[in-house]
């Protein structure tokens, strides 16, 4: 199975003169605030496009951001948000000891506690992108943003998070309609790809969806599941600590699209993502990359791609590049090195709870 990017979704645009910039990410930050026992255990930045950004910032993959925060914005960010004074920061409360939540995480019940403003089509800018993203975490991606997207980008790759949360009026509480009712079906033949939790593809059909994308379910510490027509395969994980799930799927996300923009199969671009996807598992927060992993991953991609020139029979091994990418991996920081530790929703020093 090679699964190779879709082709181009670029209809009216060609012939090009200005070359495209490379990747869009749209969707807004976040303070994410976490919880367990009653108590705050931590307050970090959050939202998809900032746990992305962070992963293609590091691959050296460059980027143009949207995103929207309120006046109360206190993080220090590498791509500037658009201000909205009148209003607040998007704030998730994620409840480590509170049961299965809207969405089935056994580990957490996720709330959105405040919501700043949607992303519209006239905050994106006008130029073409390579590769589009859109990663909304609190409903800020509209039907016509999306659409704008779409019409900008060669390649859109969408969470479905982004099109199918609700949140209940008077908690907040994330819910999760099913995709033919968000108001975005209409729009996905024209995507590329679209990225669920395992979780969330109960609220798809993803065999009618693979006809449309290609479809990617990523499945925790068992790694992801690739469907695209007739072809389907999984594609396996990294050991991993876990201290906190939270951008687990947005860091994997980055990853595959570094894999891609790289020039990687779509299978080898997914390991990428669940390599990236197991280290932000192992921290609190946003993951700080080491250096001389990064440099080992990106050597690595680079043999890969040469292997694969000289023989086509390697794009369907994975067992090499997987092999090659683990000690990679494991050159990272220790993940003992967290403040506070959370292993699947418990206290690390105190598993039996
Ligand atoms: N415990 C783990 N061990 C190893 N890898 C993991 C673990 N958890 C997540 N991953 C990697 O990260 C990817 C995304 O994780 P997951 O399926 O939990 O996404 P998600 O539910 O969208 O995450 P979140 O909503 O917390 O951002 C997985 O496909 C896997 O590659
Ligand atoms: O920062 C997190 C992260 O982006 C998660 O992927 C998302 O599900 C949460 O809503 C958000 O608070």
């Amino acid at each position: 199975m090679t699964l190779n990017p879709p082709p181009s979704q670029q209809t009216s645009h060609s012939p090009r003169r200005i070359p495209n910039r490379r990747v869009l990410i749209v969707g807004n930050y976040c303070h994410d605030v976490l919880i367990q026992n009653g108590s705050v255990v931590a307050e970090t930045l959050g939202g998809a496009a900032s746990f992305i950004s962070n992963v293609l910032d590091s691959s050296s993959v460059s980027c143009d951001l949207v995103s929207k925060v309120g006046h109360d914005f206190r993080y220090e960010v590498t791509h500037s948000p658009i201000v909205a004074p009148e209003k607040e920061t998007t704030v998730f409360e994620a409840y480590f000891d509170l049961g299965i939540d809207g969405i089935g995480h056994a580990d957490r019940v996720l709330k959105r506690v405040s919501a700043c403003d949607p992303i519209l089509p006239s905050d994106i800018p006008d130029s073409r992108f390579d590769f589009g993203m859109a990663v909304g975490v609190g409903g800020e991606i509209l039907p016509e943003t999306l659409e704008k997207m779409v019409e900008i980008c060669d390649v859109v790759a969408v969470d479905i998070q982004a099109l199918i949360r609700v949140f209940d009026p008077v908690d907040g509480a994330v819910k999760l309609v099913d995709l033919k009712e968000s108001g975005f079906y209409h729009i996905l033949h024209r995507i590329g790809f679209l990225k669920a939790s395992s979780d969330e593809a109960l609220f798809m059909d993803v065999e009618q969806m693979k006809h449309l994308c290609c479809v990617v379910v990523t499945n925790g510490e068992k790694g992801c599941r690739i469907y695209h027509k007739d072809d389907e395969m999984t594609v396996p994980p990294f050991l991993a600590k876990q201290v906190d799930p939270t951008g687990a799927g947005d860091s994997f996300l980055g990853g595959l699209i570094v894999g891609l923009v790289e020039g990687l199969t779509v299978p080898d671009a997914a390991l990428l993502g669940n390599l990236f996807g197991s280290i932000t598992v192992e921290h609190i927060g946003q993951p700080k990359f080491d250096l001389m992993m990064l440099q080992k991953v990106k050597d690595e991609v680079q043999r890969r791609k040469k292997q694969c020139n000289i023989s086509s029979s390697h794009n369907n091994d994975h067992n090499e590049f997987h092999e090659r990418l683990s000690p990679a991996r494991f050159s990272c920081v220790d993940s003992q090195l967290q403040p506070k530790l959370l292993v699947n929703g418990h206290s690390c020093d105190d598993r039996s709870l």
